[in-house]
């Protein structure tokens, strides 16, 4: 039996085609989402996926500003920038890419966003809502992942997840969502010992290691869920996951591809909390 493959590209259409309805019915009350985008330095993924994002944000008749930034801008000099648009009621998201250059701190700058307009829910206090199950923006590749588990009817309820990988942008939130759907929820990650021991226990397994192709089949249990977050290059500077897509093929129940799995969802998931921050302006100002 051949993998059911979960796309991400088709889902986070649909996805996009709800939120543009609901854009629309926002301008009627002469309101338009706002999301900024920070970007600094030069790294040449980042300026593709801040440029994702800006396209999608218009496709959706949505506005997007791009503030784009040398590397060599000091930690002040961004605070300064977040506190503009914290203040500009035009915007209604902030975002932040990832990586930042060494002299700036994540952390720092992540926790001087207004965390009503934290769409990337990598606030502090958006993680602790996360975490305790209260309304909060939702990290979007962990969101992403847990809408597409159930598009495809796959309920977490009982199964064994196990995340590998501990960032506090996919890993260790994507294990907590796991967990409030009552998935029992093991983390992976470089200092385990025997991965495989786990993994193959593994009914449900989000890859988030960084390795390309890290994951063949003598790592999947049978009919396993398989969640590829990993953006790579092979060794011909191709696009590939962390999943050995072919390899686990065969073994496999279900797996996201890479390109077209859960990239493609963080970018709808984004554009979704941007609208939702929108809404939630209006219905303070009735
Ligand atoms: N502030 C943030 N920084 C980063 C985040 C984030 O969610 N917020 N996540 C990643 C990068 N990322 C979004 O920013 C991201 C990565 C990949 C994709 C995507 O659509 N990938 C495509 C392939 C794209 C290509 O051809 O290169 C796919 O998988 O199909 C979207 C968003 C780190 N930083």
């Amino acid at each position: 039996m051949t993998a059911k493959l979960i796309d991400g590209k088709a889902v986070s259409q649909k996805i996009k085609v709800q939120v543009k309805e609901r854009v629309e019915k926002l301008a009627q009350h002469g309101i338009i989402p706002g999301l900024a985008v920070v970007l600094v330095g030069e790294n040449s993924a980042s300026l593709t996926y801040v440029k994702n994002k800006k396209k999608t944000c218009e496709a959706l008749g949505m506005r997007s500003d791009l503030h784009q930034f040398p590397d060599t801008l000091t930690e002040q000099e961004l605070l300064a920038k977040i506190d503009q648009l914290n203040q500009d009621p035009q915007i209604h998201g902030i975002l932040v890419q990832l990586p930042l250059p060494k002299q700036i701190d994540e952390f720092k700058v992540i926790s001087a966003i207004s965390p009503e307009k934290d769409v990337d829910g990598f606030h502090p206090i958006s993680v602790g809502n996360m975490m305790i199950g209260k309304d909060a923006f939702l990290p979007c590749t962990p969101h992403g992942i847990m809408e597409l588990l159930s598009h495809y009817g796959i309920d977490p309820s009982g199964k064994h997840a196990v995340v590998i990988g501990r960032s506090n942008i996919v890993g260790k939130p994507i294990g907590q969502l796991l967990l409030q759907k009552d998935a029992t929820v093991t983390y992976c990650h470089s200092k385990t010992k025997d991965l495989a021991s786990f993994t193959a226990q593994a009914d449900i397994l989000i890859a988030a290691i960084g390795r390309a192709k890290f994951i063949d089949h003598t790592f999947i249990k049978p009919g396993a869920v398989i969640i590829d977050v990993g953006m790579n290059r092979d060794e011909n500077g191709k696009l590939c996951g962390d999943v050995d897509f072919e390899d686990v093929q065969e073994k496999a129940g279900f797996v996201t591809p890479v390109p077209g799995g859960v990239g493609p969802m963080t970018i709808a998931m984004l554009m979704g909390n941007t609208l939702e921050s929108a809404e939630k302006g209006l219905s303070k100002t009735k």
